[in-house]
């Protein structure tokens, strides 16, 4: 994992670009368009999935994401920032972005500890755009990890970006590749 740095964005491209270096097990995981939440849940056998909410809070999006939900510069949105853990060991970091205008009546802030992925693929018209895929950290986690993927979900006029960090930890405990 190239760090792209805790202050600069992660570096963004389509998913087909990144498929000559992923190994097929990643390839699972990242171009998976179901829910993750799920996923982890299925693959963790008996381990205990939580998800630990790291912060959440009303702010400005970095500028990667602000381009992505093509919002104007400055634009305040809602932040989430969750820990996908088994047994307590992070496997994926996430970072999801809600413009506010967006936010009708889907108030994220009592979504707690409960998965975004819960509500999120309950909604019957739910629409999720195009996966892009970055090998960059996180830049709100201290972990690294192989590989790092982001899409636009939307519903009515409701929108959020999903950003999920695959982590190392998660590749030592499911015996995947490095990359
Ligand atoms: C979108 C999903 O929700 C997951 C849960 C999240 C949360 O609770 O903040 C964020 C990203 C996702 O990995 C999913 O399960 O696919």
């Amino acid at each position: 994992m190239v760090s792209s740095g805790p202050g600069s964005d992660p570096r963004w491209r389509p998913l087909a670009a990144a498929r000559p270096a992923m190994s097929p097990e990643w390839w699972q995981w990242v171009a998976s368009r179901d829910s993750l939440t799920a996923r982890l849940i299925s693959a963790g056998g008996h381990r205990h999935f939580r998800v630990r909410l790291l912060n959440q809070r009303l702010g400005r999006p970095r500028r990667d994401e602000t381009l992505a939900l093509g919002l104007p510069l400055a634009h305040h949105a809602w932040l989430r920032e969750v820990a996908l853990c088994l047994d307590e060991r992070p496997w994926v970091v996430a970072r999801s972005v809600v413009p506010l205008d967006g936010l009708h009546g889907q108030r994220l802030d009592r979504l707690g500890e409960r998965s975004l992925g819960s509500w999120l693929f309950r909604q019957p018209d739910l629409e999720r755009g195009p996966l892009e895929v970055s090998a960059d950290s996180a830049p709100f986690h201290t972990d690294s990890g192989p590989w790092a993927r982001r899409s636009l979900f939307r519903h009515r006029r409701f929108a959020v970006l999903v950003q999920e960090f695959f982590l190392d930890r998660m590749a030592g405990d499911l015996g995947l590749p490095s990359r």
